[in-house]
């Protein structure tokens, strides 16, 4: 939006709620993310709220650990992935926008698209008093959030929640690997933590399924003391009892949403309204992040946008420019989460080994995958070889010193399990745009 400004146009941002949010959220910006805020000159948004800066991750299985550090040697020393509370940066940003003179910043609910002919003319809204009001304007930009009631006309939305995360606080305690984020492949699925002030720590423990224990019968305080604190590091243990006793327990549904627009004269979404994918990589605000810097560009040799339809046309390369870095963020986190679940299967758990001591192997084993997560190298192809060559890997293993036949089938059990892994992932992005953005000119992907 402030890069709209730049470009000399007006922008009137409404917003539901301007107070700082308190929320689980949005919490750790991926190194990609932060060159994004760079080509957007935002960067001093992460300034002056604490933020911790975030050089890799800890991978913790079954007591073994294992570090993977971003590739970050051929930027600048302020290039890192960055940590905090997401409501600061929120504020942050809004602060910033509000400074602008072209901007109006405006809190109230919007409760409707206006449409005239197929055309979006602009937004029905509620202020802060109550009053009904219109605003118009030649380009609607709807991104009202993961749980998006303006969607609908606009995409056609497939939302799948695969899980819960529970987030808590821990305080007075050290990671294992300072200022960096932790993942723990835990029985029946990853925990989380990572810096996000010089004294917080946070803690997101991932819970299969929709249905999660309860917090007010003390079901939920239950289980995150008998199953999941006997898999946390001891170095943070007794901590995160502590934050469990406190009681602060908050909880989010992971939701992913494959982008499957509708591109509608005078509409374009953004953010998690347009697309979503499972929090475990924290790729959500990068990739929104990217999306603007797609737009920016798109837009701005446009002197001004008041044929719909042709804007309309315009950015429908939209769609196939933010594929490489989105399909790649999406992808990794879809297949990573299934990979880092516990399951039954043997061939499964295979494959968690595999990837684990894959990523331990260091050099190219683990910059490209950690290259990948972070956006600093988001391509889909390179995604694709490391997949697979932590299922060789896996299989390899398997085979030596010597094949048997029951470990011959396990291999193939393997392999086929990682295609069931990623192959539907990569046709609810389509493949064709992921793969060869250039041959396709614009339309969504086909399923
Ligand atoms: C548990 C969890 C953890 C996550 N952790 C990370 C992470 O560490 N790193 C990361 O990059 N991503 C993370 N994500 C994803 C990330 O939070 C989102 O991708 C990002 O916040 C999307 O930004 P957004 O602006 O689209 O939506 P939001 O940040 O949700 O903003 C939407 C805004 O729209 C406003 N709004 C909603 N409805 C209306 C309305 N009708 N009228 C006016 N305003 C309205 C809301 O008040 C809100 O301010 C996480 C997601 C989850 C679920």
């Amino acid at each position: 939006m402030i890069f709209l400004v730049q470009d000399g146009r007006r922008v009137h941002v409404i917003e539901r709620d301007l107070t700082e949010p308190d929320r689980i959220v949005g919490e750790l910006l991926q190194p990609g993310g932060y060159l994004k805020l760079i080509e957007l000159g935002l960067q001093d948004c992460v300034d002056k709220i604490d933020a911790q800066r975030v050089f890799g991750y800890a991978l913790f299985k079954d007591g073994r650990r294992t570090r993977v550090s971003y590739p970050l040697e051929k930027f600048d020393s302020d290039v890192a992935g960055r940590s905090f509370h997401n409501g600061r940066f929120i504020q942050r940003m809004r602060e910033k926008a509000a400074s602008l003179s072209n901007v109006r910043l405006e809190q109230g609910t919007v409760t409707s698209l206006l449409e005239e002919n197929g055309t979006i003319q602009g937004v029905q809204y509620k202020t802060k008093t109550g009053e009904v009001l219109k605003a118009y304007a030649p380009l609607t930009v709807v991104c009202d959030g993961c749980f998006s009631n303006l969607r609908r006309s606009l995409c056609s939305p497939q939302v799948e929640v695969p899980s819960c995360f529970v987030g808590l606080v821990l305080e007075n305690c050290q990671l294992p690997f300072p200022n960096h984020g932790h993942v723990i492949l835990a029985d029946p699925s990853p925990i989380l933590f990572y810096p996000i002030s010089s004294t917080e720590i946070r803690c997101l423990v991932d819970v299969p399924g929709q249905k999660l224990p309860s917090i007010a019968s003390g079901e939920m305080a239950n289980y995150l003391k008998t199953v999941v604190a006997p898999q946390v590091p001891p170095e943070l243990h007794d901590a995160f009892l502590t934050a469990i006793d406190k009681g602060h327990i908050r909880t989010m549904p992971n939701r992913s949403m494959p982008a499957a627009p509708h591109p509608t004269p005078g509409a374009l979404l953004m953010g998690d309204a347009f697309n979503m994918r499972h929090p475990l990589t924290g790729g959500g605000m990068t990739v929104a992040l990217s999306d603007i810097v797609v737009l920016r560009d798109l837009l701005k040799p446009l002197p001004n946008l008041n044929d719909a339809e042709s804007l309309c046309k315009h950015l429908d390369s939209f769609y196939t420019l933010r594929k490489p870095v989105a399909s790649t963020i999406n992808t990794l986190a879809g297949a990573l989460y299934k990979v880092f679940c516990s399951s039954s299967d043997q061939a499964r758990n295979e494959m968690r080994q595999a990837c684990f001591d894959y990523l331990s192997l260091g050099g190219v084993c683990s910059n490209g995958p950690v290259a990948l997560l972070s956006g600093l190298n988001p391509r889909p192809l390179s995604l694709v070889l490391h997949f697979f060559a932590v299922a060789i890997y896996g299989v390899g293993r398997l085979l030596t010193p010597f094949p048997s036949p029951k470990r011959l089938w396990l291999g193939a059990r393997l392999i086929s399990g990682a295609s069931s892994i990623i192959f539907p992932i990569i046709k609810a992005e389509g493949a064709m745009q992921m793969f060869f953005p250039t041959t396709v000119s614009s339309s969504p992907p086909q399923k």
